[in-house]
């Protein structure tokens, strides 16, 4: 049956099969989460049924002072160099936080403090005011273990987590794009110690199904001490770089307001590397949708 049929009245002479009520309609394709949101929400999962409360990670933008400054990272740091980090040009600056917690942090930068010497480098108001991408979820953290460190009723133990955009100045290849996800976790309470970092990551990549882990001594300017990750990744039978983690300095949270018997650890990893491995994918720029001639 056509439309010049309908139009010229040849329908009415013409013969038709049986109409086949039974017939299926053309498969429709169902939509797919992307294999990146769909990691995402393993991972999620992961620190969900460890009992990890999930951070606030909308903000891209942060000021130096809050991604590098209140972690200890020295204003002279490379990773705060141009070729490093995003820097926004308007507007350029951010407020200062309330001047007791700056003034503390300008303090132990510049003329140490809490058993430590300091950088004994003179301090800059001007670089801890720049606004910047976030170069890592480590700023959200610092938020929200100051605003742990100083609320109503006084600290209680905490178990966050995050899992959001970051972004780098650094060239792209087939691994590396000016942004990645970083998944972050972070366990704030009384006396923890190297141990129990070690055991968060087992029970946490073991979710993930990398049982066989080894920790090699690093350094990160917010944690002392700290460890990079590796696992032994079966499929591949290669030992993989999975992370980096450490106990955070008290450079970063006595300014904070923390007493000293509470000590906070971290970890993290990104979300790229481990589903590119998953879906077996070889460009990072194939996994998310840049044009590549390979
Ligand atoms: C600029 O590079 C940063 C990123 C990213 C990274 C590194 C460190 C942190 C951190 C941290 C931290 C430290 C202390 C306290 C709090 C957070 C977060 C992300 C990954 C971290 N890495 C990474 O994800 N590797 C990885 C993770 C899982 C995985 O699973 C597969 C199924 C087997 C495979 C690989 C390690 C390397 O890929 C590394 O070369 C790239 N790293």
């Amino acid at each position: 049956l056509t439309a010049e049929m309908l139009a010229s009245g040849s329908w009415k002479t013409a013969s038709f099969k049986k109409y086949n009520f039974d017939a299926l309609g053309a498969p429709t394709m169902g939509g797919a989460l992307h294999p990146l949101l769909n990691f995402r929400e393993e991972v999620r999962n992961i620190f969900l049924e460890m009992g990890f409360a999930e951070m606030p990670t909308a903000s891209f933008v942060e000021s130096s002072f809050w991604c590098f400054d209140a972690l200890f990272v020295p204003q002279q740091h490379p990773a705060r160099d141009l070729q490093d980090t995003f820097y926004l040009s308007d507007p350029s600056t951010s407020l200062p936080p309330p001047k007791s917690y700056y003034d503390a942090v300008a303090k132990v930068h510049e003329h140490g403090g809490y058993g430590s010497i300091g950088y004994r480098a003179p301090w800059s108001d001007e670089d801890a005011s720049k606004l910047i991408l976030r170069t890592h979820t480590t700023a959200t953290s610092s938020h929200l273990l100051r605003e742990i460190a100083t609320q109503k009723g006084g600290f209680k133990p905490a178990k966050l987590f995050s899992i959001d955009r970051v972004f780098r100045n650094e060239s792209t290849d087939a691994t590396h794009l000016a942004e990645f996800h970083q998944v972050e976790g972070v366990v704030a309470d009384k006396n923890l110690t190297l141990g129990d970092l070690i055991g968060f990551m087992k029970t946490f990549f073991a979710k993930m199904g990398l049982d066989n882990l080894r920790f090699k001594p690093a350094y990160n300017p917010y944690t002392e001490p700290s460890m990079e990750i590796f696992a032994y990744h079966s499929a591949s039978g290669k030992w993989l770089e999975i992370g980096n983690s450490g106990m955070f300095r008290p450079e970063m949270l006595e300014p904070m307001g923390f007493p000293k018997d509470i000590h906070v650890l971290g970890w993290g990893l990104s979300l790229e590397r481990p589903t590119m491995i998953k879906y077996k994918y070889k460009d990072i720029r194939t996994l998310v949708g840049h044009r590549v001639n390979i």
